[in-house]
């Protein structure tokens, strides 16, 4: 699929603003440059600044996906040397307001928050391009004058698509934009389409190492052409979250709460609150005030930020149900052996991690497989808890196979966490298996901290013992 970016920037309002740069060196200090016409404010600010700078917005984002390499990000020009002592503000001074003013690169792939009924389709839902800048630059909301809300720069896809459309070389294409803005914004808005937002802000969490700024992801159920949509709510909160320096992560906000991206997944086809994150609190729930969960969001990441934009998706995954035919499975993963193409297994199993122990052949299979080198991943099918394997002697089997277990990780962080670790390609097969039982990025409840079932098993017990020794 072609996912060309345009250079389409609209300046806060179209009232050609100039667009400041912004810069949190990896040491967790902001410097940022006021306008180009400074305010008494923003002078006084500039005195305190030794080392005082301004960078302005061009178009002209990545539009390709070559040279797929993990590579440290070059700091612009002039930027704050560490060893500076200098008091640096954390962000111009809003003109006449005496507060801080933070700027957003808004990121728009499409999804239903832009879409309308489209006559050429008997009246189906299709993206209408240019409609969100339009809306946006309505929005009294998002004007500037309104000193809680930020600056923004929206920066429109072409095409735009419903994320049933988007894959991994469009991950790619945000994550690097977000790579080469990232010192310019104080944070990142991106808006796709509902059905894969999980597994597209999943992978930017991996993808987006030592992430130090709020990337938030949003869509809506309902087109913002639409009266009664939720777009309009979802967009301007993503927008104060994404303002927010307490956040360091991606994150899904929707309806009324902010969700840890790696920890979310789509729940509902109707309803406005779409999402959810059954193993973990919400990062923040929203009512009459804004209430941050401060105990589960990530601290500041301490090294700078890495961008990792190879991602090898070479995975299946099998959902069983009594019955199955196992000599269907059997041809299905002996075929991808013979080419090698296969890199992990994931079966969706029954409650813990438990499968047929009868078909004593299929774990045969299994355990061939994983000496073959596929990570053979067992997760359940349940919603919330977790993978015990061991726990019951139908998963212990499974074990003694090589299986992994995907502990209390949702469907689309086993799938994005294997993408990241096999495109890192550093990683033996057995370094790859214990990474993927320790959490990289909050995707994860550490073995260790799980409350071992009644009657819990010695081999239970032996899990949890190993991971505690890796740790
Ligand atoms: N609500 C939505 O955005 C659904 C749409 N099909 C999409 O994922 O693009």
């Amino acid at each position: 699929m072609s996912f060309r970016i345009i250079s389409k920037f609209v300046l806060n309002q179209g009232n050609g603003r100039c667009i400041t740069a912004c810069h949190r060196n990896p040491f967790g200090t902001f410097l940022s440059s006021p306008s180009a016409t400074p305010s008494n404010a923003t002078a006084r600010a500039r005195g305190r600044q030794k080392s005082y700078f301004q960078l302005r917005f061009f178009g002209g984002l990545s539009d390709d996906i070559e040279n797929l390499v993990c590579k440290p990000l070059q700091s612009p020009a002039g930027v704050l040397d560490e060893s500076e002592s200098n008091f640096i503000p954390q962000n111009a001074l809003y003109e006449g307001q005496g507060c801080a003013k933070k700027r957003v690169l808004v990121l728009c792939t499409g999804g239903t928050l832009t879409m309308a009924p489209d006559l050429k389709q008997k009246g189906a839902l299709a993206p209408v391009e240019g409609a969100i800048s339009k809306y946006m630059s309505q929005m009294v909301e998002l004007k500037e004058d309104n000193p809680e809300m930020p600056d923004y720069v929206l920066h429109e896809y072409s095409p735009f698509l419903d994320s049933a459309d988007l894959g991994p070389a469009d991950w790619v294409t945000i994550a690097k934009d977000i790579e080469s803005n990232y010192f310019k914004f104080d944070g990142f808005v991106v808006l796709t389409g509902t059905d894969t937002m999980a597994y597209i802000a999943t992978a930017l969490s991996f993808m987006l190492e030592n992430l130090n700024k709020p990337v938030i992801f949003t869509g809506s159920q309902i087109p913002l052409c639409m009266p009664q949509n939720d777009a309009r709510r979802n967009l301007i909160m993503a927008m104060i979250f994404a303002s927010r320096d307490s956040i360091n992560e991606v994150c899904i906000f929707f309806h009324d709460r902010l969700l840890r991206a790696n920890r979310t997944t789509k729940v509902n086809t109707h309803k406005l609150l779409a999402f959810d994150s059954p193993n973990m609190d919400p990062l923040a729930t929203i009512g009459i005030s804004i209430d941050e969960n401060e105990h589960v969001l990530l601290p500041p990441a301490k090294g700078p930020l890495r961008v990792h934009l190879r991602m090898d998706t070479r995975l299946l995954t099998i959902r069983l149900v009594p019955g199955f035919d196992d000599s269907m499975i059997r041809r299905l993963i002996e075929s991808n052996m013979e080419e090698q193409q296969l890199r992990a297994l994931v079966l969706q199993l029954y409650g813990t991690g438990n499968l047929p122990s009868v078909k004593e052949s299929f774990i045969k299979l299994l355990a061939d497989a994983t000496e073959q080198g596929i990570m053979v991943i067992a997760s359940t099918q349940c919603f919330t808890g977790s993978v015990l394997l061991g726990h019951y002697a139908t998963g212990r089997a499974l074990l003694e196979a090589g299986a992994v277990s995907a502990g209390d990780m949702t469907l689309e962080a086993i799938a994005c966490k294997c993408a990241y670790l096999f495109g890192r390609r550093g990683f033996t097969n057995q370094q790859n298996e214990e990474l993927m039982g320790i959490s990289l990025r909050g995707e994860l409840t550490p073995p260790e901290l799980l409350v071992p079932p009644t009657g819990a098993s010695g081999s239970f017990e032996q899990c949890i013992a190993k991971a505690r020794k890796r740790s």
